[in-house]
This record gives structure tokens, C-alpha cells and sequence, in this order.
């Protein structure tokens, strides 16, 4: 087992990394300070894993509720978060309760919003068992809902007691999930470390094929990235945004199309494609460096045709990205590969890229 620290002086946390870590009862104890534990779960993730999760839990003296979830981005609604603060209250959870997110980024996303919000702040843990979350959204505090007109219009930064991130259960994960998993690696090379999207050129087979020993190193070199990023900067007020790369498009794609259309991941790597092709017409970012970072986008079995949503309806969509300020849209750029620009950039320039995707 690896364990990285996510430095936050007083919201410091580890992110522990192997296998076999989700009946490891020390992971839990020492995060856990009440009796009474809420495991959080979807339909699809309870029968694999909930029940060793639960017994673990109980193993350490804890009663423990399981709240299952309907499965699906549709469902990362105030509506559905509601069924979290019902299975909190029927079992008369108070404020040393600790809720425990198990599965991938929605649940992940929904939990820690509901750990924000219950009795104004209650301790959580995440258990990400999706490669996206292992190596992105169990890490750094962003949790939330999305709202019809946006991605993660509501929510709130709160932190995990610990992130534990079991690497077996990637083993049941279906194809096109680990593939979204895989968007959000690349992004990660893409912004901070030039070497580490050599890596994953170099490995796109092992990666495809969800190798233990590469799947360890994605998922370790990601957390790495993300955690040097968010110790600098927690509540995004500078270069946290980095981590957005590929988000204002992607984003608008997911919120166009109706949340679940195209997964997460998906969205994020076709973003890239066109924030790539953006950092070019801006000069920052070479035609060569941009159609590498394509290719790699597709050998890891990931979307690069934007769907027809049109420009202007696109342009609307992004305009209520969280980076804008003042009503101008601040982009996420490449300035070569392994670096990236926070920076505002004409609309006309925009749309160039947008037609040249063929978005209209
Ligand atoms: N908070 C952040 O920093 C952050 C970062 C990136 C993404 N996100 C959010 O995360 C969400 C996407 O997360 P995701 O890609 O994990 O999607 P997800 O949570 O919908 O999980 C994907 C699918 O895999 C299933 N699943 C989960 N674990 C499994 C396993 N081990 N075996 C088999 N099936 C399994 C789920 O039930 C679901 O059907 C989006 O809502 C996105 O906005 C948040
Ligand atoms: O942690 C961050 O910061 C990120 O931007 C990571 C993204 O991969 C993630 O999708 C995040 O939820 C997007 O944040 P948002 O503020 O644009 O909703
Ligand atoms: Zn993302």
C-alpha cells in the first residue's frame, strides 16, 4: 500500500492505495470517532462490495445504516441528496455520526455534500471504487449536485477524514467507465507533468487492458498531481482551476446532451480535444503537440466528435461555467504540453474552434 498526504494544515488527510485495503479495519478506526457510521452506495456497488465494507465496520464496534442510491449522473439531484438526510434522521445520526461514500464520483460527489450540509458539517470518508474517483474526485474537497442548467451548480468544499482507495475494485469495472477513469489521467499529465503523458502514451495497451501495475501508477502519479494542486490552492481562487482542463466544453456537452448522456470522463476527453485546439489558435500550444494529445485521447477509447449541439446553444452552455468572472469565460489552455494557462480568450476564437469540431 502507498500512502500519500493531502497537506491542508488542520484538513490534512492521507490517500491510501492498494489492494485489498476495503476490510483493512485500521483505515477506518483511527478517521472514525462515533459509534455510528452511514455507508453510502448505489444499486450497482452494494452487492459487490457494500458487504465486506459493512462487516469491517462492524468489526470495529460500529453500528453502520447502508443508504443505497439509485445508480446514474441523472440521479446527482437535491432530490436523491434528500435520501441521504432521511436514512441520517430515521436512524437518529447526530454530529459524531461519520458518513462513508462508497462507489464512484457521484456518490463520492453526493455524500461529501451531504457530510457538508448535516447538522452544518459531520465528518465523511471516501471509498472511491471507480478509476475516475481513485484518481480524481475522492481527492480534494469538491462535492456536490448538478442543477438543469449546470454541472455542480450546488455544493460546497469539504474535505475527507481519509481517502481509501482499493485498486482490486477496479477489476469489475465495465469497459467504457474505466476508459472515462482514464480521461481524467490524462488530463492530469496533460496540465503538470510532460513525462507522466509519455508514460501513458507509452502504456496506452496496459492502461486499455486495466492492468494492476499501471492502473497502481496512474493511480498514485494522479493523486500526486491533484494534491500538489489543492494543497496550494483548496477553494480554487487561482490554479486549482488547472485541474478544469478540458471542463468548460466538457461540461457543456454533459449538461446539453442530459446528465448521463455521455459519461463524465467522456465529456472531459473530448473538452480536451477542443481546449487543445483552442491553446493553438491562441499560439500557445503547437498543431504537432495538439494532435498527440488527440491521438492519445483516442487510443485510450475515448470520444473526440463533439455532438451537434450548435454554436450559439454551445456558447450559452459555457457561459455559466464557475471559472467565469464578470461575464467572461476563463479557459483552461495548454502553454505546451505538461503545462497549462488560465486566461480569458474572444469569442470569435471560440467559435472557430467550435465549428472546426463540428459542433454546429
Ligand atoms: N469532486 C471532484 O473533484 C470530481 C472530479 C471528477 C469528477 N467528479 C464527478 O464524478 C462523477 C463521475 O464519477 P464516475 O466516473 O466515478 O461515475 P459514477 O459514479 O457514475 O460511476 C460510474 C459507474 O460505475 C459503477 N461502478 C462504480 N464502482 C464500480 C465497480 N467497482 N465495479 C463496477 N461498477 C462500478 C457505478 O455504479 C456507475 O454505474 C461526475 O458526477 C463528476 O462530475 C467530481
Ligand atoms: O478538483 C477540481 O478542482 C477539478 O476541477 C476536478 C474535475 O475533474 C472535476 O470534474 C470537478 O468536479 C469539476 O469541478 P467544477 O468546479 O468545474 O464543477
Ligand atoms: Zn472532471
Amino acid at each position: 500500500m502507498n500512502t500519500l498526504q493531502l497537506d491542508l494544515g488542520e484538513r490534512s488527510y492521507p490517500i491510501h492505495i492498494g489492494s485489498g485495503l476495503l476490510d483493512q479495519s485500521d483505515l477506518y478506526r483511527k478517521h472514525i470517532k462515533g459509534t455510528f457510521t452511514a455507508v453510502v452506495t448505489n444499486e450497482t456497488v452494494a452487492p459487490l462490495y457494500a458487504d465486506k465494507v459493512v462487516k469491517t465496520l462492524e468489526g470495529i464496534g460500529q453500528k453502520v445504516k447502508l443508504i443505497v442510491l439509485p445508480d446514474g449522473e441523472e440521479f446527482k439531484t437535491w432530490e436523491v441528496l434528500q435520501k441521504i438526510f432521511d436514512g441520517l434522521l430515521e436512524n437518529s445520526a447526530d454530529r459524531k455520526t461519520t458518513l462513508l461514500a462508497l462507489g464512484g464520483g457521484v456518490i463520492g460527489d453526493m455524500t461529501g455534500f451531504a457530510a457538508a450540509c448535516y447538522m452544518r458539517g459531520i465528518k465523511f470518508i471516501q471509498v472511491p471504487t471507480t478509476l475516475l474517483s481513485q484518481v480524481d474526485s475522492s481527492v480534494g474537497g469538491k462535492t456536490g449536485i448538478n442543477h438543469p442548467l449546470g454541472k455542480n451548480m450546488v455544493g460546497a468544499f469539504h474535505q475527507p477524514q481519509a481517502v481509501i482507495a482499493d485498486l482490486d475494485t477496479l477489476k469489475t469495472l465495465p469497459a467504457e467507465e474505466l476508459a472515462a477513469g482514464l480521461a481524467e489521467v490524462i488530463k492530469h499529465g496533460a496540465i503538470a507533468d510532460a513525462e507522466f503523458l509519455s508514460w501513458i502514451e507509452k502504456n496506452q495497451d496496459a492502461l486499455n487492458k486495466c492492468d494492476p501495475a499501471a492502473m497502481e501508477h496512474a493511480v498514485r502519479r494522479s493523486c500526486e498531481i491533484k494534491s500538489q494542486v489543492v494543497a496550494q490552492d483548496e477553494k480554487e481562487g487561482g490554479i486549482r482551476a488547472i485541474l478544469n482542463f478540458g471542463h468548460t466544453f466538457g461540461h457543456a456537452i454533459e449538461a446539453g446532451m442530459g446528465y448521463g448522456a455521455w459519461l463524465h470522463g467522456q465529456a472531459v476527453g473530448c473538452g480536451m480535444v477542443m481546449a487543445a485546439d483552442l491553446s493553438v489558435r491562441v499560439g500557445l500550444l503547437s498543431e504537432a503537440e495538439a494532435s498527440r494529445l488527440k491521438k492519445i485521447i483516442e487510443a485510450l477509447h475515448l470520444p473526440t466528435q463533439p455532438p451537434k449541439l450548435g454554436v450559439d446553444r454551445f456558447m450559452e452552455l459555457m457561459s455559466v461555467d464557475k471559472k467565469a468572472e464578470g461575464g467572461e469565460v476563463r479557459y483552461i489552455l495548454l502553454n505546451g504540453l505538461g503545462q497549462a494557462k488560465i486566461q480569458t480568450v474572444d469569442d470569435d476564437l471560440v467559435i472557430q474552434t467550435l465549428i472546426a469540431n463540428g459542433v454546429v
